[in-house]
C-alpha cells in the first residue's frame, strides 16, 4: 500500500491534492445544481466522513481512486489512513469510483485498529478544515424535487446563523439533536448529526462506544445510518399520505454540535466549528405527543396512513413519542387533531426483526381500510420504490431495499385479502413464549419460502404433480416430533409455531436464529475494483444472548412494554432511564439490547430472490386465512364474555 502512495507523496502531488479541496465550492446550499455540468467530466463533490465523525467535502475527478481520497483526508484531518477502507453504502471502494455520485457521503473506516470504544475521537481542527472545505454552511445532499421545501428552510437557517441566532440543543431523546431557527428565533428544522446517534462517537448524552458502521441500537441498523432512513421515509411517503415532515440529508457546519474528545467521550473545553452529515427535518409546531393524552381523538385515517407507512418501511421504533399531535383550530374542528410521524431512523433494517407499532392495539387499527387507502396500497410499486431510493439515496443498502420490497408485497397481499391494519401489524410482530422470542408469522412464511427454494430440486417432482397441496418439511431436531412427516402449508399455518415447538430454543430451522455481524473490514488490495460490503450472518452457535433490558421488555405486558420502550427511547425526558444519564457515559456493550434474526434475505442471489418472492406470495394465502380465523375466534370469545356478564 505504501509503495502505491509514492506518487502522491511527492511535493507536486501533495500540492495538487490540497488544491483540489481548496477549489471553489462556494455557494450556500444548492451544491448539486452547481455540480450538474461537472458530472459529464467525471467531476463530483463528495463528503468523506471518518468513523469518528469528521467530515470533509472534496471534489473528485475521473483520475481519483480510493487512495487519493484517503490521502487528502489524511492531509486535511491528520487522520490515520493505514489499514482503512473507504465505503459507499454496500460498496468498498478501490480504484473505480465511478459508482460514486455527486453529493455522496463516503465513510472511511479503519480495519483492524479500533472499531470499538478504544477509538479516540479525533476532533476536527475547526477553522483549518473550513478553509480547505469551502462548501456552504448547510448543503443538501441529493437533488430530488422533493427537497424544494428544504431549500427554503436551509436558506432561512443560514440567514439566522449569519446574524447570530444560535441553534438550540434538544434535550429529549437518546441522540444528539438541534433545533435550527430562523432570524426571528422560531424553530424551523430539527437537525440530527449521524455521528451523534445513540452509541456513535460524538453522542452528547453519554451513549457512546461504537464506531460509525457498526451495529447500533438495533443490530440491523448501523451506527451513523439513521439519517438516510429518515430521508427514505419522507421520500417514500408519496403524496404526503402519512404526513412525514420534509426531510433531507445535509452536510452542515456549526459550533453548536458535539464532539467528544478522547476515549471516554469527554467534552473539549472550547467549541470549534465542525462539519457533520445530518438529517435535516422541517420543525412542525405541535401541542403534545401521542403518549401524553388518550388516543380516542386520533382520526382513523391518520392512524391508518401512518400504519401503512410503518408496515412498508418495517418501522422498529413507532413508539408514542414518535407521533406528534397538533390540535386543529377553526370552526367546527373542536377536538380534532392532526398526527405527525417523526423519527424514522430505525426503519428499513437490514434484516427482519421485531417491529414496534404503538398503534397496534388502538381501536382505529381494527377498522377496515377505506377505499382510498386500499387504492393507495394497490398503487404501491416496490420495484419503483427501490429505483427511486437508489436514485435519491445512492448509499442505501440493498439489504434495506429487500426488507422494503418484502413488506410492501406483504402489505399489498394482506390488504387485498381483507386484513385490517392491526391484523397485519400482529402478523409482523414477534411473540415471546416460555422465555423465548419466537419468529413472527411473517418470518415463519419467509423461513418456509427459503426452505422451498433451497429444496426446490428435491421437491419439484412432488410439487408439480397434480392437485396435491404444497408440501414441505419441518426440520426439527427435538424429540417428540416426527421429522419424516410432511405437512401442508395449510396445516403448517393452522398449527401454531409453539405447537410445533419451533420456538427459537426448541427447534433448529436450517435458517434459524442468525446473528448479524458486519464485515466491512477486508483489507484493501490495490488493483481490485469495488466490492460489496454486505452484512454477514453467522451460525446459531454465535447467537447473542438477549440483554437484560431486552428481556425485561419482552416479559412485560403490552402496556408495560410500551412504557418501558418509551423510557428506553427517551421520548419522555423525565423518565428514569434518561434522567440517569448524567451519572456517566454508557458503553454500547453495557446498554445495547441484542435482537436476533431468524431469517436472512440479503444473501440471496438475484434469481433466488425472485424465486423466494414467488414462494413467499404463494405461502401468504394460508397464513392470512389462519390470521383471520384467530381474529374471528377472539371476537367470538369477546362476544361470549360480554353476554356472560348479563
Ligand atoms: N419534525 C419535528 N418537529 C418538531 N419537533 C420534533 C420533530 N422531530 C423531533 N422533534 C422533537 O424532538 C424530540 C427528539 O426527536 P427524536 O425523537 O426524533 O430524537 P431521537 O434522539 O431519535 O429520539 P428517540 O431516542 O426517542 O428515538 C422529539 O421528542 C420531539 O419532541
Amino acid at each position: 500500500m505504501i509503495s502505491s502512495c509514492h506518487s502522491l507523496d511527492s511535493p507536486v502531488q501533495t500540492q495538487m491534492a490540497v488544491a483540489v479541496f481548496k477549489s471553489p465550492l462556494g455557494g450556500e446550499y444548492h451544491g448539486s445544481q452547481r455540480m450538474e455540468g461537472k458530472q459529464s467530466t467525471g467531476r463530483r463533490r463528495v463528503f468523506v466522513q471518518t468513523e469518528t465523525g469528521c467530515v470533509l467535502g472534496m471534489e473528485l475527478d475521473r483520475s481519483d481512486n480510493a487512495h487519493t481520497v484517503k490521502r487528502r483526508l489524511q492531509l486535511a484531518l491528520n487522520f490515520p489512513i493505514e489499514e482503512s477502507s473507504l465505503t459507499f453504502g454496500d460498496k468498498v471502494l478501490k480504484n473505480d469510483l465511478s459508482a460514486v455520485r455527486n453529493d455522496s457521503p463516503l465513510l472511511l473506516t479503519r480495519n483492524f485498529l479500533h472499531r470499538s470504544s478504544s477509538t479516540p475521537c479525533l476532533s476536527p481542527t475547526g477553522k483549518e478544515i473550513q478553509q480547505r472545505d469551502q462548501s456552504g454552511l448547510i448543503e443538501i445532499l441529493g437533488r430530488s424535487n422533493s427537497f424544494a421545501k428544504m431549500k427554503q428552510l436551509v436558506k432561512e437557517s443560514v440567514k439566522a446563523i449569519k446574524v447570530g441566532v444560535e441553534p438550540l440543543p434538544v434535550h429529549s431523546g437518546l441522540g444528539g439533536a438541534y433545533y435550527f431557527r430562523n432570524s426571528r428565533g422560531e424553530s424551523v428544522a430539527i437537525v440530527k448529526p449521524t455521528d451523534e446517534e445513540p452509541f456513535a462517537p460524538n453522542n452528547p448524552k453519554g451513549f457512546v462506544g461504537k464506531a460509525l458502521g457498526q451495529p447500533g441500537l438495533k443490530r440491523s441498523v448501523r451506527v451513523g445510518e439513521t439519517g438516510f432512513r429518515e430521508v427514505a421515509a419522507y421520500l417514500l411517503d408519496y403524496d404526503h399520505f402519512a404526513n412525514v415532515p420534509p426531510t433531507a440529508l445535509v452536510k452542515i457546519t456549526h459550533s453548536v454540535f458535539n464532539v467528544n474528545d478522547g476515549v471516554n467521550g469527554n467534552k473539549p473545553q472550547k467549541k470549534n466549528q465542525v462539519s457533520k452529515i445530518a438529517s435535516f427535518q422541517q420543525f412542525i409546531p405541535h401541542d403534545f405527543d401521542a403518549g401524553d393524552h388518550g388516543t380516542s381523538s386520533f382520526p382513523v385515517s391518520a392512524v391508518h396512513r401512518i400504519g401503512i407507512l410503518d408496515i412498508r418501511i418495517f418501522n422498529t421504533d413507532r413508539h408514542a413519542g414518535n407521533l406528534l399531535v397538533r390540535k386543529l383550530d377553526g370552526v367546527g374542528r373542536f377536538g380534532q387533531v392532526e398526527l405527525i410521524p417523526i423519527d424514522h431512523g430505525l426503519c428499513l433494517p437490514e434484516t427482519l426483526e421485531d417491529p414496534y407499532f404503538e398503534w397496534i392495539h388502538w381501536p382505529q387499527a381494527s377498522i377496515p381500510f377505506s377505499d382510498d387507502e386500499l387504492e393507495y396500497i394497490e398503487n404501491l410499486d416496490p420495484a419503483e420504490d427501490c429505483e427511486m431510493l437508489r436514485r435519491e439515496l445512492p448509499m442505501i443498502r440493498e439489504a434495506c431495499l429487500r426488507v422494503l420490497v418484502l413488506c410492501t408485497v406483504f402489505l399489498k397481499e394482506a390488504a387485498s385479502y381483507g386484513l385490517c391494519l392491526a391484523e397485519i401489524g400482529e402478523m409482523m410482530s414477534r411473540e415471546f413464549r416460555s422465555g423465548e422470542e419466537e419468529p413472527s408469522e411473517l418470518e415463519v412464511v419467509c423461513i418456509e419460502a427459503r426452505r422451498l427454494i433451497a429444496d426446490r430440486e428435491e421437491f419439484s417432482p412432488r410439487t408439480d404433480s397434480g392437485d396435491e397441496p404444497f408440501q414441505f418439511d419441518i426440520d426439527c431436531d427435538e424429540t417428540g416430533f416426527d421429522f419424516s412427516s410432511k405437512v401442508t402449508a395449510e396445516d403448517y399455518m393452522t398449527r401454531t409455531t409453539s405447537q410445533y415447538g419451533i420456538g427459537a430454543g426448541n427447534c433448529r430451522f436450517a435458517l434459524s436464529k442468525l446473528e448479524e455481524s458486519i464485515d466491512e473490514e477486508e483489507e484493501e488490495s490495490e488493483g481490485e475494483e469495488s466490492e460489496e460490503a454486505s452484512a454477514v450472518f453467522t451460525t446459531p452457535e454465535r447467537l447473542p444472548s438477549i440483554s437484560k433490558l431486552s428481556m425485561s421488555l419482552k416479559t412485560t405486558t403490552v402496556g408495560e412494554k410500551n412504557q418501558k420502550l418509551q423510557k428506553f427511547s427517551g421520548s419522555k425526558p423525565e423518565s428514569g432511564y434518561v434522567a440517569n444519564r448524567s451519572s456517566g457515559h454508557r458503553s454500547a456493550t453495557e446498554q445495547l439490547p441484542a435482537s436476533m434474526s431468524f431469517v436472512k434475505l440479503a444473501d440471496l442471489g438475484e434469481e433466488e430472490w425472485g424465486l423466494f418472492l414467488e414462494k413467499f406470495q404463494e405461502l401468504l394465502y394460508p397464513a392470512f386465512a389462519k390470521r383471520k380465523s384467530v381474529t374471528l375466534g377472539q371476537k367470538q370469545r369477546q362476544r361470549l364474555g360480554t353476554s356472560c356478564q348479563f
